[in-house]
Protein backbone atom coordinates (compact mmCIF):
# COMPACT_ATOMS: atom_id res chain seq x y z
CA UNK A 1 0.00 0.00 0.00
CA UNK A 2 1.35 3.35 -0.67
CA UNK A 3 1.91 6.25 1.41
CA UNK A 4 0.97 9.58 0.87
CA UNK A 5 2.71 11.69 3.66
CA UNK A 6 6.35 9.99 4.88
CA UNK A 7 7.92 11.50 8.11
CA UNK A 8 10.99 10.13 8.67
CA UNK A 9 12.69 10.60 12.50
CA UNK A 10 11.06 14.11 12.02
CA UNK A 11 12.32 16.50 15.53
CA UNK A 12 11.57 20.02 16.23
CA UNK A 13 12.02 21.90 19.27
CA UNK A 14 10.18 24.90 20.65
CA UNK A 15 11.64 26.41 24.32
CA UNK A 16 9.43 24.66 25.99
CA UNK A 17 8.01 21.66 23.57
CA UNK A 18 9.62 19.06 21.55
CA UNK A 19 8.22 16.92 18.74
CA UNK A 20 10.84 13.90 19.37
CA UNK A 21 11.79 11.45 16.81
CA UNK A 22 8.55 11.26 14.81
CA UNK A 23 8.72 8.29 11.79
CA UNK A 24 5.11 8.23 10.11
CA UNK A 25 3.60 7.18 7.19
CA UNK A 26 0.04 8.50 5.93
CA UNK A 27 -1.67 5.62 3.66
CA UNK A 28 -2.70 6.86 0.00
CA UNK A 29 -6.70 6.57 -0.30
CA UNK A 30 -7.78 6.88 3.16
CA UNK A 31 -9.19 9.43 5.41
CA UNK A 32 -6.30 9.54 8.52
CA UNK A 33 -7.26 11.80 11.62
CA UNK A 34 -4.99 13.08 13.85
CA UNK A 35 -6.03 13.78 17.60
CA UNK A 36 -4.43 14.51 20.64
CA UNK A 37 -4.75 17.02 23.62
CA UNK A 38 -4.01 21.01 23.46
CA UNK A 39 -0.27 21.61 22.59
CA UNK A 40 0.14 18.04 21.82
CA UNK A 41 1.78 19.02 18.55
CA UNK A 42 -0.70 18.61 15.78
CA UNK A 43 -0.43 21.62 14.04
CA UNK A 44 3.22 22.02 13.91
CA UNK A 45 3.35 18.58 12.46
CA UNK A 46 0.88 19.95 10.23
CA UNK A 47 3.06 23.19 8.96
CA UNK A 48 5.58 20.99 8.96
CA UNK A 49 4.40 19.02 6.00
CA UNK A 50 2.84 21.90 4.37
CA UNK A 51 6.58 23.57 4.15
CA UNK A 52 5.66 26.34 6.52
CA UNK A 53 7.84 25.62 9.04
CA UNK A 54 11.18 23.50 8.75
CA UNK A 55 11.78 20.66 10.84
CA UNK A 56 15.32 20.71 13.20
CA UNK A 57 15.89 17.23 11.68
CA UNK A 58 15.03 14.30 9.50
CA UNK A 59 12.70 14.52 6.42
CA UNK A 60 9.30 14.60 5.28
CA UNK A 61 8.14 13.25 1.73
CA UNK A 62 4.41 14.27 0.22
CA UNK A 63 3.68 12.19 -2.76
CA UNK A 64 7.07 10.57 -2.77
CA UNK A 65 8.90 13.74 -2.86
CA UNK A 66 11.21 16.45 -0.42
CA UNK A 67 8.51 18.74 0.76
CA UNK A 68 10.89 21.38 0.28
CA UNK A 69 12.64 20.39 -2.53
CA UNK A 70 9.27 20.46 -4.45
CA UNK A 71 7.18 22.32 -2.39
CA UNK A 72 5.22 24.26 -5.59
CA UNK A 73 4.62 20.76 -7.24
CA UNK A 74 3.80 19.87 -4.13
CA UNK A 75 1.75 22.57 -2.88
CA UNK A 76 -0.51 22.52 -5.69
CA UNK A 77 -1.92 18.82 -5.59
CA UNK A 78 -2.73 19.50 -2.21
CA UNK A 79 -6.04 21.65 -0.37
CA UNK A 80 -5.50 23.30 2.98
CA UNK A 81 -8.16 23.97 5.24
CA UNK A 82 -7.30 25.49 8.37
CA UNK A 83 -8.83 28.28 10.67
CA UNK A 84 -6.13 30.14 9.98
CA UNK A 85 -6.83 32.52 7.01
CA UNK A 86 -4.14 33.23 4.73
CA UNK A 87 -6.77 35.11 2.33
CA UNK A 88 -6.57 39.27 1.73
CA UNK A 89 -8.79 41.06 4.08
CA UNK A 90 -10.46 43.32 1.99
CA UNK A 91 -11.28 41.88 -1.06
CA UNK A 92 -14.42 39.88 -1.84
CA UNK A 93 -14.71 36.14 -2.48
CA UNK A 94 -15.33 36.47 -6.19
CA UNK A 95 -11.90 38.42 -6.04
CA UNK A 96 -10.34 35.88 -4.16
CA UNK A 97 -10.97 32.68 -6.21
CA UNK A 98 -9.95 35.03 -9.19
CA UNK A 99 -6.75 35.07 -7.33
CA UNK A 100 -6.12 31.49 -5.95
CA UNK A 101 -7.27 29.90 -9.54
CA UNK A 102 -4.53 30.53 -11.85
CA UNK A 103 -2.15 28.69 -9.20
CA UNK A 104 -3.89 25.35 -9.66
CA UNK A 105 -3.25 23.85 -12.97
CA UNK A 106 -6.47 21.63 -12.38
CA UNK A 107 -8.94 24.40 -11.33
CA UNK A 108 -12.64 23.59 -12.46
CA UNK A 109 -14.59 26.58 -12.09
CA UNK A 110 -17.79 25.08 -12.61
CA UNK A 111 -17.56 22.66 -9.56
CA UNK A 112 -15.83 25.65 -7.50
CA UNK A 113 -19.51 27.78 -8.53
CA UNK A 114 -21.61 24.61 -7.28
CA UNK A 115 -20.04 24.66 -4.20
CA UNK A 116 -20.24 28.47 -3.76
CA UNK A 117 -23.71 28.38 -4.07
CA UNK A 118 -24.05 24.95 -1.56
CA UNK A 119 -22.09 26.43 0.92
CA UNK A 120 -24.00 29.94 0.71
CA UNK A 121 -21.06 32.22 0.03
CA UNK A 122 -21.89 35.31 -1.31
CA UNK A 123 -19.34 36.03 -4.08
CA UNK A 124 -19.72 40.30 -2.87
CA UNK A 125 -19.07 39.65 1.09
CA UNK A 126 -15.63 40.67 1.50
CA UNK A 127 -12.98 38.23 3.21
CA UNK A 128 -12.49 40.25 6.67
CA UNK A 129 -16.56 40.46 6.95
CA UNK A 130 -16.69 36.77 6.57
CA UNK A 131 -17.86 34.55 9.94
CA UNK A 132 -15.30 31.94 11.01
CA UNK A 133 -17.26 29.39 9.69
CA UNK A 134 -17.88 30.96 6.14
CA UNK A 135 -14.11 31.46 5.66
CA UNK A 136 -13.38 27.46 6.70
CA UNK A 137 -16.73 26.99 3.88
CA UNK A 138 -14.47 29.09 1.53
CA UNK A 139 -11.13 27.33 1.91
CA UNK A 140 -13.18 23.99 1.62
CA UNK A 141 -14.58 25.12 -1.19
CA UNK A 142 -11.35 26.45 -3.31
CA UNK A 143 -9.70 23.20 -1.58
CA UNK A 144 -13.08 20.87 -3.30
CA UNK A 145 -12.81 22.67 -6.79
CA UNK A 146 -9.04 22.02 -7.89
CA UNK A 147 -8.88 18.57 -7.86
CA UNK A 148 -6.19 18.52 -4.88
CA UNK A 149 -5.06 14.46 -4.27
CA UNK A 150 -4.51 15.15 -0.62
CA UNK A 151 -6.99 17.40 1.57
CA UNK A 152 -4.87 18.54 5.09
CA UNK A 153 -7.06 20.31 7.32
CA UNK A 154 -6.28 21.69 10.57
CA UNK A 155 -9.25 21.71 13.17
CA UNK A 156 -11.44 22.69 10.36
CA UNK A 157 -15.25 21.76 12.36
CA UNK A 158 -14.13 23.54 15.04
CA UNK A 159 -16.18 26.88 13.87
CA UNK A 160 -18.83 25.05 11.89
CA UNK A 161 -22.55 24.68 13.00
CA UNK A 162 -23.72 20.61 13.84
CA UNK A 163 -25.85 21.04 10.53
CA UNK A 164 -22.65 21.66 7.92
CA UNK A 165 -20.31 19.86 9.79
CA UNK A 166 -22.55 16.59 8.78
CA UNK A 167 -22.80 18.08 5.34
CA UNK A 168 -18.58 18.39 4.92
CA UNK A 169 -18.10 14.97 6.37
CA UNK A 170 -20.37 13.77 4.05
CA UNK A 171 -18.18 15.42 1.31
CA UNK A 172 -14.88 14.07 2.24
CA UNK A 173 -16.47 10.31 2.12
CA UNK A 174 -17.51 10.94 -1.53
CA UNK A 175 -14.36 12.66 -2.00
CA UNK A 176 -12.57 9.75 -0.96
CA UNK A 177 -14.37 7.37 -3.17
CA UNK A 178 -11.78 7.85 -5.76
CA UNK A 179 -8.91 5.67 -3.76
CA UNK A 180 -6.43 7.75 -5.03
CA UNK A 181 -7.03 10.94 -2.83
CA UNK A 182 -6.23 10.96 0.43
CA UNK A 183 -7.33 13.65 4.04
CA UNK A 184 -5.49 14.02 6.42
CA UNK A 185 -7.67 15.89 9.42
CA UNK A 186 -6.78 17.43 12.50
CA UNK A 187 -9.76 17.32 15.00
CA UNK A 188 -10.89 17.68 18.54
CA UNK A 189 -14.04 16.27 17.72
CA UNK A 190 -13.72 12.53 17.98
CA UNK A 191 -17.46 11.65 17.29
CA UNK A 192 -16.44 12.94 13.60
CA UNK A 193 -13.55 10.52 13.41
CA UNK A 194 -15.87 7.97 14.82
CA UNK A 195 -18.05 8.54 11.94
CA UNK A 196 -15.43 8.89 8.84
CA UNK A 197 -11.82 8.05 9.69
CA UNK A 198 -9.98 4.86 8.17
CA UNK A 199 -7.17 5.37 10.26
CA UNK A 200 -6.39 7.38 13.70
CA UNK A 201 -3.04 9.18 14.69
CA UNK A 202 -2.75 9.69 17.80
CA UNK A 203 -0.31 12.60 19.07
CA UNK A 204 0.50 13.37 23.11
CA UNK A 205 3.23 15.74 24.21
CA UNK A 206 5.22 15.82 20.75
CA UNK A 207 5.39 11.72 20.46
CA UNK A 208 3.16 9.24 18.37
CA UNK A 209 1.24 7.31 20.54
CA UNK A 210 -0.42 5.35 18.05
CA UNK A 211 -0.82 5.19 14.19
CA UNK A 212 -3.16 2.27 13.21
CA UNK A 213 -6.75 1.23 11.76
CA UNK A 214 -9.71 2.57 13.83
CA UNK A 215 -11.14 -0.84 13.72
CA UNK A 216 -8.08 -2.41 15.31
CA UNK A 217 -8.34 -0.06 17.62
CA UNK A 218 -11.33 -1.52 18.67
CA UNK A 219 -9.61 -4.50 18.64
CA UNK A 220 -6.83 -3.81 20.63
CA UNK A 221 -8.21 -1.78 23.91
CA UNK A 222 -10.80 -2.64 26.35
CA UNK A 223 -12.04 -0.47 28.99
CA UNK A 224 -13.31 -1.77 32.38
CA UNK A 225 -15.76 -1.10 35.33
CA UNK A 226 -15.79 -2.76 38.25
CA UNK A 227 -15.54 -1.94 42.28
CA UNK A 228 -12.44 -1.40 43.78
CA UNK A 229 -11.43 -4.80 45.34
CA UNK A 230 -10.44 -6.68 42.30
CA UNK A 231 -7.30 -4.07 41.79
CA UNK A 232 -4.46 -5.14 43.44
CA UNK A 233 -0.95 -3.83 42.68
CA UNK A 234 -0.09 -6.49 39.79
CA UNK A 235 -3.44 -5.78 37.91
CA UNK A 236 -2.87 -1.98 38.48
CA UNK A 237 0.16 -1.99 35.92
CA UNK A 238 -2.02 -3.47 33.06
CA UNK A 239 -3.81 -0.66 32.85
CA UNK A 240 -2.73 2.28 30.40
CA UNK A 241 -5.25 4.65 32.78
CA UNK A 242 -7.49 4.81 35.85
CA UNK A 243 -9.80 6.76 37.27
CA UNK A 244 -11.18 5.75 40.61
CA UNK A 245 -13.88 7.09 42.79
CA UNK A 246 -15.70 5.36 45.77
CA UNK A 247 -16.09 2.14 45.59
CA UNK A 248 -15.57 1.90 41.81
CA UNK A 249 -13.02 2.27 39.02
CA UNK A 250 -12.76 2.47 35.07
CA UNK A 251 -10.02 1.95 33.30
CA UNK A 252 -8.69 1.53 29.77
CA UNK A 253 -6.56 -1.84 28.80
CA UNK A 254 -4.47 -2.12 25.52
CA UNK A 255 -4.26 -6.06 25.69
CA UNK A 256 -7.89 -6.77 25.47
CA UNK A 257 -7.81 -10.19 25.17
CA UNK A 258 -6.03 -10.63 28.31
CA UNK A 259 -8.31 -7.91 30.44
CA UNK A 260 -10.93 -9.67 28.84
CA UNK A 261 -9.89 -13.06 30.07
CA UNK A 262 -9.57 -11.68 33.92
CA UNK A 263 -12.36 -9.36 34.02
CA UNK A 264 -14.89 -11.35 31.83
CA UNK A 265 -16.73 -12.76 34.53
CA UNK A 266 -16.39 -10.17 37.52
CA UNK A 267 -16.46 -6.69 35.81
CA UNK A 268 -18.15 -4.89 32.56
CA UNK A 269 -16.07 -5.13 29.59
CA UNK A 270 -16.83 -2.60 26.92
CA UNK A 271 -15.27 -1.56 23.99
CA UNK A 272 -13.67 2.07 24.18
CA UNK A 273 -14.34 5.15 22.20
CA UNK A 274 -11.95 7.10 20.77
CA UNK A 275 -12.51 9.95 23.77
CA UNK A 276 -12.04 6.91 26.16
CA UNK A 277 -8.85 6.02 24.70
CA UNK A 278 -7.50 9.27 24.44
CA UNK A 279 -8.07 10.07 27.76
CA UNK A 280 -6.87 7.35 29.61
CA UNK A 281 -3.75 7.46 27.65
CA UNK A 282 -3.24 11.31 28.63
CA UNK A 283 -4.23 10.41 32.02
CA UNK A 284 -2.12 7.58 32.33
CA UNK A 285 1.08 9.73 30.96
CA UNK A 286 0.50 12.24 33.33
CA UNK A 287 0.37 9.23 36.14
CA UNK A 288 3.91 8.68 35.08
CA UNK A 289 5.40 11.60 34.25
N1 LIG B 1 6.54 29.43 17.18
C1 LIG B 1 6.53 28.81 18.36
N2 LIG B 1 7.42 29.17 19.33
C2 LIG B 1 7.43 28.54 20.53
N3 LIG B 1 6.59 27.52 20.86
C3 LIG B 1 5.70 27.14 19.94
C4 LIG B 1 5.61 27.75 18.64
N4 LIG B 1 4.63 27.14 17.94
C5 LIG B 1 4.12 26.19 18.76
N5 LIG B 1 4.75 26.18 19.94
C6 LIG B 1 4.49 25.27 21.08
O1 LIG B 1 4.50 23.95 20.61
C7 LIG B 1 3.53 23.16 21.30
C8 LIG B 1 2.67 22.44 20.29
O2 LIG B 1 1.82 23.36 19.64
P1 LIG B 1 0.82 22.95 18.46
O3 LIG B 1 0.11 24.19 18.03
O4 LIG B 1 1.56 22.18 17.45
O5 LIG B 1 -0.17 21.96 19.24
P2 LIG B 1 -1.61 21.40 18.84
O6 LIG B 1 -1.58 19.94 19.11
O7 LIG B 1 -1.98 21.83 17.45
O8 LIG B 1 -2.52 22.13 19.91
P3 LIG B 1 -4.06 22.61 19.86
O9 LIG B 1 -4.89 21.37 19.91
O10 LIG B 1 -4.19 23.42 21.10
O11 LIG B 1 -4.27 23.41 18.60
C9 LIG B 1 2.79 24.11 22.21
O12 LIG B 1 3.31 23.97 23.51
C10 LIG B 1 3.09 25.47 21.64
O13 LIG B 1 3.11 26.45 22.67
Amino acid sequence: MSTVIELNHVTKSYDRFELKDISLPIKEGYITGLIGPNGAGKTSMIKMIMGLISQDQGDIRVFGQNNHHEQAAIRGRIGYVSDESFYYENVTVKQMKNIIAPFYPGWDNDTYLRFQEQFKLSPGKRIKDLSKGMKIKFSLAVALSHGADLLIMDEPTSGLDPIFRREMLELLSEHIQDEKKSILFSTHNTTDLDRIADYIVFINEGRIIFNEMKESLSERYLLVKGGKELLDRDVRQWFVGLRENGLGFEGLISNRAEGERYFRDTAICETPTLEEIMYYTVKGDEAHA
